[in-house]
């Protein structure tokens, strides 16, 4: 795996810690053996394909399936032997409740708090109120479910996952089949969330849906987390490429020569135009390579260092197939 945290972990007990965490179904290890480090106060998004065992991972975390092998730890108490103490006080948005077409946001979210045990009734309301305005739907409290847009059935299905106080809040694709401004709202709420102290814990198979709100990243692909660690900590893991504009198609493939031989690697045509390349600069030196260029009678147009970009460092990771942006 390719690991940031190590050095650089805090020193509080994190909010998610799992070690060797291994799910099978039959023959199939949908999840691998993993680490994860959620640390208290971030914003973790963790993202990887459909398919990658985010979900998995996640009810395992929440108690709703026992993992075969490894240790989960929530807010430094272990799972599933603490579950119910320490699950009071994670949020969670997995399934998501099910919630009445014909009441309005308000009574459905009464409904919920009256069969929390835990809820004193006499304080239902103020706790309703206030998970909707948390979400930013108290204006919309009394219009009925079936009237809301999908955005603002998230937002009230995290409202219900706020009913209770909480330390820790557990989203599963939470903006999956939303529109952009649903999407926007779900980040705008995430952030502010998160500005209270709450830590959230985020999935997500689109990288740019979540990216501007998270902390920390892990990656997940085929049940394996391959890399983990702040933004920062991730963002310097990707590749450094330069980008070369030549006069024409047959300068290119004289550029993409001279490039491959100076030992780059992934050089490529840019956007299949042909008339320039891209590739991935590693330990070359740019002055260099731009000497070898014009010795070599390349009409070069335009040689520029492209700075590391989180996409295709996630394409690298996850392969072919991850849809990172929209
Ligand atoms: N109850 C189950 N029985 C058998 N296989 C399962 C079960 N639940 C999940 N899987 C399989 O485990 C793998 C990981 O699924 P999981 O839902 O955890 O991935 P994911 O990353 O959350 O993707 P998605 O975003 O599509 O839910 C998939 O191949 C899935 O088909």
């Amino acid at each position: 795996m390719v690991s940031a945290h190590e050095e650089s972990a805090p020193r509080v007990e994190p909010a998610v810690a799992t070690r060797g965490l291994v799910k099978t179904y039959g023959r199939a290890r949908v999840v691998d053996g993993i680490d994860l480090l959620v640390p208290r106060g971030s914003v973790y998004g963790f993202l990887g394909p459909n398919g990658s065992g985010k979900t998995t991972t996640i009810r395992m975390l929440l108690g709703l399936v026992g993992s075969d092998s490894g240790d989960i730890d929530i807010l430094g108490r272990s799972i599933p032997a603490h579950a119910s103490d320490v699950l009071s006080r994670v949020g969670s948005l997995v399934e998501g409740p099910a919630f009445h077409n014909h009441l309005t946001g308000r009574a459905n979210l009464r409904r919920l708090d009256a069969v929390d045990d835990r809820a004193d009734p006499r304080t239902c309301r103020e706790r309703v109120d206030a998970a909707l305005t948390r979400v930013g739907l108290l204006a919309a409290a009394d219009k009925r479910f079936r009237a809301y847009s999908l955005g603002m059935r998230q937002r009230l299905a995290i409202a219900a996952a706020l009913l209770a106080e909480r330390d820790l809040l557990i989203l599963d694709e939470p903006t999956n089949g939303l529109d952009p401004q649903g999407t926007r709202e779900i980040r705008h709420l995430i952030s502010a969330l998160a500005a209270e102290g709450v830590t959230v814990l985020v999935s997500s198979h689109l990288l740019s849906e979540i990216e501007q709100v998270c902390t920390h990243l892990g990656v997940m692909r085929d049940g394996s987390l391959v890399a983990q660690g702040t933004v920062g900590e991730i963002r310097s893991l990707a590749p450094v490429q330069v980008r070369v504009t030549t006069t024409d198609a047959q300068h290119a493939a004289r550029a993409a020569e001279i490039l491959t031989s100076a030992g780059l690697a992934q050089v490529r045509d840019v956007d299949g135009a042909g008339a320039g390349v891209i590739a991935t600069l590693g330990d070359a030196r740019p002055e260099d390579l731009v000497t070898a260029l014009v010795g070599a009678g390349v009409g070069v147009r335009g040689f520029e260092v492209v700075p590391p970009r989180l996409e295709d460092l996630f394409v690298s990771l996850t392969g072919e197939g991850f849809d990172v942006s929209r």
